[in-house]
């Protein structure tokens, strides 16, 4: 498989770093197992379709010599760096089973040679090369569902907006993915849209969001010859753009921290397995000597002790447990981003399943922040409501609030032209400021007016926001001149989410930035009981603060900038995919369609993800359990003794139950 991005397929001490091409070290491994199949006894009984003939056992210590140092390298390596780190797991694991057959083997080839007839030690040649076969798959399976799961990555990252508008010499325009985005393109960027890649404008005038790239809310404006920065986004003009770099910054810094956050939690998630086989290492060596010991002094043979030991070895190799949580995880990642959901933090996925409450903003998450402008007023006596609408307008081009959109809309559709005003300023939870021809101009909500003491008429705004309205104020050098007044919808799926959610028994709440009459509004029908209106970014995150000292799970939900702070602060933070990209970039869950009913069918992945894992623990563990005694000769006075053959054939079946149950995960 190619990486594009020459990232490392592995996060740091995956244990399948380095390991060649396990395929074909798997095919040439069968294929060299043939002849030892028919060539030398298993565990000493001559099966039917064996044949032996005269300096035939030297063919089998030449293949299995073979087997051993080319197909067992990979494991042998892997160990190597495991002990340097002082974290024996999974890899030493293996490679403990299979140097102890290899030497025990050329042990007993050795002594038969010397002493014709009168040797008990049998060789294991037969089950060393069945157990390397049986890892390279197993490895080589789950180094592809890895990788796959790392493909998906990239597949998501690119639902998130991301193309570029590449014009030719010509003028024809023409759309290109962003990876195919070279040096020197000429790139169209219309107001609103997301700068592909760092470049100088060419061609336009624009005012441009640098927040998400510098953390200043401000924008900042641009003309022929400024630079500007990929991944900041472009104000109220039309601007092309030559680029000057891409990737260090912006979409494919992007990806790449995306795939690398996936990949460190993912070599996190492993570490419970590599754990487990940590504690299976110090167990089976513990066995194995026990073994020995105990055979020892029970049967005075030192071959029949050797062999106890080195079949507890052998068995004790933890296959299905390596394949246990990568292949749930994979498959859970890719089962996520088919149906939407980019979960970018795999830790989200066990929190979910201890949620309490779930904190929703009202605006682009429960309604569509596909605002109409119902009424526009002014108190001023010079002022006409087109006037109102015109400086307005003029300084939300700057910004990218659902507002904002609704309110340019209008005055698109009415023919005002807009001139551009002057260093706004965005004030995330209030509105916006700047200048224009002259004056200062503030765009705020009606609380901000009632905390800073201005006067303005309440009954108006009282009747306009019990309907159910978002009321806009503008502010001309600080006296309130006029007012917009925007309606929304609700989601189509919004009401069946929250009663879903109330099923479940978690407790919705709404936070919102809007006003109290507006918000209890869009509550009821939705039969919210819990609302918080009037939120400055600070108080949502405070909230959610205060939730969780009363020791509850709070996931939260939003699409803003007023919502960053809080997502960050949840024990979940889900962002809306049409949101903006700082509080994307806050969140741990993206739910790319934007449908609040994706809510619930994360919640939904996340259980059976859980469950899956646990299961698969389980599974893989559980083999060793009852293997490691079984060989050990515990119930040998029973008769019960496992041999290695039927181990390896125990561990293949735990191995597919183990692929069978993940590959059933399903969203419900
Ligand atoms: N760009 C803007 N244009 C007009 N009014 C704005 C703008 N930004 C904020 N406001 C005013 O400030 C209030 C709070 O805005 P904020 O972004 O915090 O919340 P919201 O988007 O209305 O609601 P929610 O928190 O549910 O998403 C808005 O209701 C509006 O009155
Ligand atoms: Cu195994
Ligand atoms: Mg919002």
């Amino acid at each position: 498989m190619e990486h594009p991005m020459d990232m490392p397929a592995h996060g740091e001490g995956g244990h399948m770093m380095n390991m060649g091409n396990l395929k074909k070290k798997f095919f040439i491994c069968l294929i060299l197992t043939i002849p030892i199949l028919f060539l030398s006894p298993m565990m000493g009984m001559a099966l039917p379709f064996q044949v032996t003939f005269e300096g035939s056992e030297w063919i089998v210590l030449i293949l299995a010599s073979v087997l051993f140092f080319y197909g067992g390298m990979p494991f042998l390596k892997g160990a190597v760096s495991e002990l340097k780190e002082k974290r024996p797991a999974m890899m030493t694991l293996i490679s403990l089973g299979i140097i102890v057959a290899y030497f025990y083997s050329v042990y007993a080839f050795i002594s038969a040679k010397a002493n014709p007839g009168h040797t008990h030690a049998m060789d294991f040649f037969w089950e060393l090369a069945t157990l390397i076969d049986i890892m390279l798959l197993g490895h080589w399976i789950e180094m592809n569902a890895v990788m796959n799961a790392g493909n998906a990555m990239q597949k998501m990252a690119e639902l998130l907006p991301g193309s570029a508008q590449v014009v030719a010499p010509d003028g024809s325009i023409r759309e290109v993915p962003l990876q195919e985005l070279t040096v020197g393109q000429s790139v169209l960027t219309r107001a609103g849209e997301k700068i592909p890649a760092d470049g100088v404008i060419e061609k336009g005038e624009t005012t441009v969001n640098e927040s998400m790239v510098t953390g200043e809310a401000r924008a900042v404006a641009k003309k022929a010859g400024d630079k500007v920065i990929g991944g900041s986004v472009n104000g109220a003009g039309t601007i092309t753009i030559k680029v000057t770099g891409t990737g260090e910054s912006g979409y494919l810094a992007q990806v790449m921290q995306l795939v690398n956050s996936a990949q460190q939690e993912k070599s996190k998630a492993e570490s419970l397995s590599d754990k487990v086989a940590r504690w299976l290492f110090y167990a089976a060596l513990f066995a194995g000597i026990a073994a020995l010991v105990v055979w020892l002094i029970v049967s005075r043979n030192m071959d029949t002790a050797l062999t106890r030991m080195v079949t507890v070895l052998v068995i004790a190799c933890p296959h299905a447990l390596g394949l246990a949580i990568p292949l749930v995880a994979a498959r859970s990642t890719s089962l996520g981003a088919k149906n939407g959901l980019l979960v970018r933090n795999r830790r989200a996925l066990e929190t979910a399943k201890k949620v309490d409450v779930i904190m929703m903003d009202k605006t682009g998450t429960l309604t569509e922040g596909n605002f109409r402008v119902t009424k526009v007023l002014s108190f001023e006596s010079g002022l006409n409501e087109t006037d109102i609408l015109a400086m307005m307008g003029g300084l939300e081009q700057n910004s990218n609030h659902p507002l904002a959109a609704g309110i340019l809309r209008e005055a698109h559709d009415q023919n005002i032209k807009l001139s551009g005003a002057d260093d706004v300023k965005n004030v995330p939870g209030v509105g916006l400021e700047g200048t224009l021809g002259g004056k200062k101009l503030s765009i705020v909500s009606a609380s901000y007016l009632d905390r800073n003491n201005l006067p303005y008429d309440k009954q108006v705004f009282a009747e306009l926001s019990g309907k159910g309205y978002t009321v806009s104020f503008l502010a001309v050098d600080g006296k309130v001149a006029g007012l917009a007044a925007q309606g929304d919808e609700i989601k189509p799926h919004a009401k069946e989410m929250i009663d879903a959610l109330k099923q479940r028994n978690i407790r919705p709440v709404m936070l919102t930035g809007d006003n109290e009459a507006a918000a209890q509004a869009v509550a009821k029908s939705l039969g919210i009981d819990d609302v918080h209106a009037s939120l400055l970014p600070e108080d949502k995150e405070r909230i959610i603060r205060e939730y969780q000292q009363e020791s509850l799970t709070v996931m939260m939900v939003g699409d803003g900038i007023n919502d960053a702070p809080s997502l960050a602060r949840a024990n979940i933070g889900v962002a809306i995919g049409a949101g903006t990209d700082v509080a994307i970039d806050s969140a741990d869950v993206i739910l790319v369609r934007s449908d609040p009913a994706d809510i619930l069918h994360f919640l939904s992945l996340a259980r059976n993800t859980n469950r899956k894992m646990v299961q698969n623990l389980w599974w893989g563990a559980g083999y060793n359990i009852v293997a490691i005694p079984l060989a050990a000769g515990v119930l040998a006075g029973a008769g019960i003794l496992l041999s290695p053959a039927v181990g390896a054939a125990l561990m293949s079946l735990s191995t597919i139950i183990v692929a069978i149950n993940a590959v059933t995960l399903k969203i419900d």
